[in-house]
Parts: structure tokens; sequence; C-alpha cells
């Protein structure tokens, strides 16, 4: 454990010095106890000397002080100690995790990076400093305690140092157990906590069936089921516990037996027999308290290996020469198979965007459409074939260059909660205040800025939520426009939006379509941007099933025809009153 502590800090400065400074509290506190042998073998005798035990008592004293003097320092520097270790792990962590594949940005996964920086770093840099140092104590103290007693009579010595190892063997045992029970309780614990939120979210349907205040057969099932755990944990947890205590109390059993027969048969004589079993007591004592920390040992142990986890995520590899510049914008899939997990996504897939066309990508759900948007942005690589971006392969490039060439329009559009105007300047930041009304202008968020009550400097709430999904998605055609990006991927709103919103959007996507320079993805939906597209490609199940111009495919009938037909019959419903 004392190495995975060690791994998990990029920098143990701090950490070594908490331990340096406690170790030597605790060997000198072993020391100090040792002292009382030669002072009892002084002063215990018909006639107590007081000359031999001078330089003894003399020692103790200054021992003490210096002691005193360390006790006053460690409280600062095991504080300082605790911030700048959970100061570091969490900036490096946030540095770690800018260097993942965009990929792994999954919404648990995102949770969990959020509750590991959080709450995870500052809990385990605090749990190494207090908890650590007293496990460390509990360690050392009995160690020097042993040394001393081999020095006075070794056959003692050999029980005690017997005893330090098994009981450590026990200790971990015990502390193992902790980890897993307290992985076992959090899996428990985040499922009523989900339940509960779920609760909460669905009172008016539930009170609405007479449920409000009964709760419902979810939350008792989670609530049950943590509970069960906590017993089961308890009981796991009990064992080891009883068998560590077992383990230090028979180590000290054998050296008051074997003591008491040493003195008997005359081989140790008194005065040694009483201070070796005062060590004894002193040894039994840190060691016999350590238990106490097996719950917090047990944690640490449990955090450290969630933040090793997190520090072991394989970084997306990096080219050892990278291409730092897209020279033409042509995108090209050449025989990509990839899979998320057994699965393929895209079976040999193969197809090609020349520089400055429009593709539409159409197929059922779950074909692979956004997939092939997220291997030209190299949210992830590919298992076999390649991706390649103006004639290069996307893994040959330094990808914080690639992406300043990719605009991405998501369904979802997540807008940051401050002003619009911010909110667009996300693109360029240097944009001059013509560029950003060009940029709105042409993805007809012109018109939404008008009507807002602070124009260009009204807040947009958090996630964009005071803005509808439609002027959220002509936010990020804005970006897209305002980062004159050559290659930009849309995904084009699935679902009904209201008309004024649904001719916008498809108006903006036209226009970023027109222009020559750039070349389009686009998951299309809409009538509209599947008649300006110079190209389709057609998925299904993962495989290309057609590809061609939409006229082409319109006049063959496929997959795209039906499709097509299929969105022109849905925009021509209507609710009759
Ligand atoms: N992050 C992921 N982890 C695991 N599987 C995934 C992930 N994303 C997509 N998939 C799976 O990969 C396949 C292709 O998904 P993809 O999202 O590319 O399809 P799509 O055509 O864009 O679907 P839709 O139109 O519904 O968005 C599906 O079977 C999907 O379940």
């Amino acid at each position: 454990m004392i190495g995975k502590l060690y791994r998990v800090w990029p920098q143990p400065g701090p950490l070594l010095r908490v331990w340096l400074l406690t170790g030597a509290m605790a060997v000198l506190q072993g020391l100090l106890l040792g002292l009382l042998v030669p002072i009892l073998r002084a002063l215990l005798r018909a006639e107590p000397d007081f000359a031999a035990a001078t330089p003894w008592l003399v020692t103790g004293a200054v021992g003490l002080l210096v002691y005193g003097a360390l006790s006053v320092i460690v409280m600062p520097v095991t504080f300082t100690a605790h911030m700048a270790l959970a100061s570091q792990l969490r900036q490096h962590l946030m540095r770690h995790v800018t260097t993942l594949p965009l990929g792994w940005f999954t919404g648990q996964r995102k949770g969990k990076f959020v509750r590991t920086v959080t709450n995870v770093t500052g809990v385990l840099a605090q749990l190494t400093v207090t908890v650590g140092a007293e496990a460390l104590t509990g360690v050392l103290v009995p160690v020097t305690i042993v040394a001393v007693t081999f020095v006075v009579d070794w056959r003692l010595a050999i029980p005690l140092l017997a005893t330090v190892p098994l009981a450590l063997l026990a200790l971990r045992r015990s502390w193992r157990t902790t980890a897993s029970v307290s992985d076992d309780m959090e899996v428990a614990a985040n499922e009523v906590a989900g339940r509960a939120i779920e609760f909460g979210q669905a009172q008016p349907v539930l009170r609405a069936a007479g449920h409000g205040t009964t709760g419902t057969a979810r939350m008792r099932e989670a609530l049950d089921d943590h509970r069960e755990r906590y017993r089961r944990g308890l009981r796991r947890m009990l064992f080891p516990d009883l068998s560590y205590s077992g383990v230090v109390m028979a180590g000290y059993a054998v050296v008051l037996v074997l003591a008491v027969q040493f003195l008997l048969n005359g081989s140790l004589v008194a005065v040694d027999t009483i201070a070796l079993l005062v060590l004894a007591v002193r040894f039994v004592e840190p060691l016999g308290g350590t238990i106490d920390h097996a719950s917090g040992l047990g944690a640490m142990d449990y955090l450290a290996t969630r933040v090793e986890n997190l520090q072991r995520t394989p970084t997306l590899p990096h080219s050892p020469n990278p291409v730092r510049r897209v020279e033409e914008a042509s995108i090209e899939f050449s025989h990509v198979t990839f899979s998320y997990g057994e699965k393929p996504a895209l079976s040999d897939v193969s197809f090609r965007c020349p520089a400055g066309t429009t593709t539409a990508l159409v197929g059922p759900s779950g074909s692979g459409k956004t997939t092939v948007t997220r291997l030209v942005a190299r949210f992830f690589d590919v298992d076999s074939g390649s991706v390649r971006v103006g004639g290069v392969d996307v893994r040959e490039y330094d990808h914080p260059a690639l992406l300043s060439d990719i605009a991405i329009v998501f369904q979802d559009v997540y807008l940051f909660d401050t002003t619009i105007e911010e909110n667009l300047r996300l693109a360029n930041p240097d944009a001059t205040r013509e560029e950003l009304e060009a940029a709105a202008r042409a993805a007809r968020l012109d018109e939404v800025v008008e009507r807002l009550p602070d124009g260009w400097n009204t807040r947009v709430g958090e996630g964009g939520m005071q803005l509808s999904g439609g002027e959220r998605q002509r936010v990020s055609i804005a970006r897209a426009f305002l980062k004159r990006a050559r290659i930009v991927l849309i995904d084009e709103a699935a679902s009904a939006l209201d008309p004024e919103n649904e001719g916008a959007v498809s108006q903006a996507i036209v226009n970023l379509a027109r222009d020559p320079q750039r070349t389009v993805i686009v998951i299309a939906h809409r009538p509209a941007t599947l008649a300006a597209a110079d190209h389709v490609v057609a998925l299904d199940a993962g495989r290309v099933t057609e590809t061609g111009s939409p006229t082409e495919l319109l006049r063959t009938g496929g997959t795209f025809a039906r499709l097509y037909n299929q969105y022109e019959h849905a925009r021509s419903w209507h609710v009759t009153t």
C-alpha cells in the first residue's frame, strides 16, 4: 500500500516529510521506553546507584524535549501536507483527463470523475497524512521495542518479532475486506441516491397515483439492498478484526509465560523482567490499537486504487512526429472497422468526401452515423482500416491541431451559463464585432439575439436552458462559422422543432454547406438538408449500403429513397382539430 500511495502522488515530497517526522517520533518513543532498562537496573537495587542512572535520566530528558518539539512541528507539517497533496492530485487528474480520448467521457464516468476530483482527492490526502501516519506509529513503536528487547534478552524478543509480521498479515486482510466492503457499499449508496433523485423528480406522477408518501417499490428495494449489504459487510469484517486482536494478544501471552518461566529458573533477573514486561505492554498497545485504523486504511486503499485506475486510463497514442496542419479538408474512410465493445459499430466502411463537398449520412437508428463523425474527430481510434483527413491518417496529427480545423454541431448543444456573446466567442475569442454578427446572420442567430431582452449580453442559463433546442443549435452553427473550421460535423436534430426553428436550422446548415471551402458531414434527418448534399452515404448495421448523389439514389429506390419519402411523409403530417 505504501508503494501505491507513493505512486498516486506525482510529487510525494510533503507525504515523505510527514512520514519521516512521524517515523522519527515513533522510533524515539520506542528508544525512550528502552531507557527504562538501564534506569531500573541502576535504581532497583538494594542500594540505588544514582550516578549510574543519571546519564540515562539526562538522555531521557533530552529525548523527551526533542519529542515535545517534534510534536509541535508535526501538526502544521501534517496540515500543510494535506492541503498540498490534495491540491496537486486535483491538478494532476485534471491535466490527465484533458489527454483522454473524448469518447471516454460517458455520463457515468463524468460523474465518477467529478466525485474523484472534488471529494476523493481531499479525503485520500487527509487519510494518508492522519491514518497513514498513525498506522506507521502503530508499527514502528513495536518494532523499536523489539530491537530494544533483543539487546536485553533475545529469547523474549523472538515471540515479539514473530508477532509483528503475523499481525500485519491479519491487518492487511482486515483492510482489504474493508476496501471490498466499501466498494460494495458504494454500489448500494449510488443506487439509493439514484432512486432518491428519481423519487423527487417523479413526485407529481407518484402523487397522482397515490404513492406520494409511501415511496416507490424501486426506492424500497434500494434501501433494503443497502441495509442487507451493510449487514453482510459487518459480518465479513468481524473475523479479520478478531483474528488480528487474537494474534497480538497471543504474542503478548507467550512473552508473559516465557518471562515468568525465565524468572523462576533464574535466567532472567527480576528487574529486567519488570522492564521487559513494561516494554511488552507498550508493544501490544500501539500494535493492538492499529486495528482501530483498519477501516481508515481500507478506505485509503480503496480510494488510492480508484485514483490510480483513473491515472492509468490510457491516453490516445501520440505520433512521434505529429502533423500540425491540415493541408486540405478531404475526408476518407478506408475499410474502417470499429467497436465500442464486442459488437462492431462500423464494419469495413469505406467512402470519400472530397474537400468542399457536403455528405449526408443516413440510416436507421444505431446504424453507426454518429460513430462516423466521432472517428473523424478522433474521439476514438479505429480497430482496423484508417480515417484520413487531407490524405493524412488522423492518428498522425497533433490532436489539438486536427480539432482546430473541425467544428462539431451536436444534437444536444451544451451552452455555458454566461452571455450569448461569450458562448459564441468560445469558437474564436479574438473575433471582431463584424465577424460575430456575420456568423450570427449566417446561422440565423441574429433573429434570436434581437428578441432576447439584453441582446448579446443575455445570459443563457445553466446548459443554455433559457434557449430552445433549435436556438441552441443555431448558436452551435454560428460557432462553426466563427471558427472558420474547414470541416464541420453536424448531427441534425432528429426530433421535431417548431416550424420557425426547423426552417432556420435547415437554412443555417444549407448556408454552412454552400461554402466551397468547407467540407461538411451531416447526419441528416430533414429533406432540405438531404437535398443540399452533394453526396449521400447510407448506413445499415454499421455497413455502407448505398453511396451516390441524392438524385441518383432517389432514382434507384433503395434505403435512401425509402428514408427520404418517410421524412417527406412525416413533414406533411399535421394535427386537425
Ligand atoms: N459510447 C458507446 N458505448 C457503447 N456502444 C455505443 C456507444 N455509442 C454508440 N454505441 C453503439 O454503437 C452502435 C452505433 O451507434 P451510433 O450512435 O453511431 O448510431 P446512430 O446511427 O448515430 O444512431 P442514432 O441515429 O440513434 O443516433 C449502436 O449499436 C450503439 O448502441
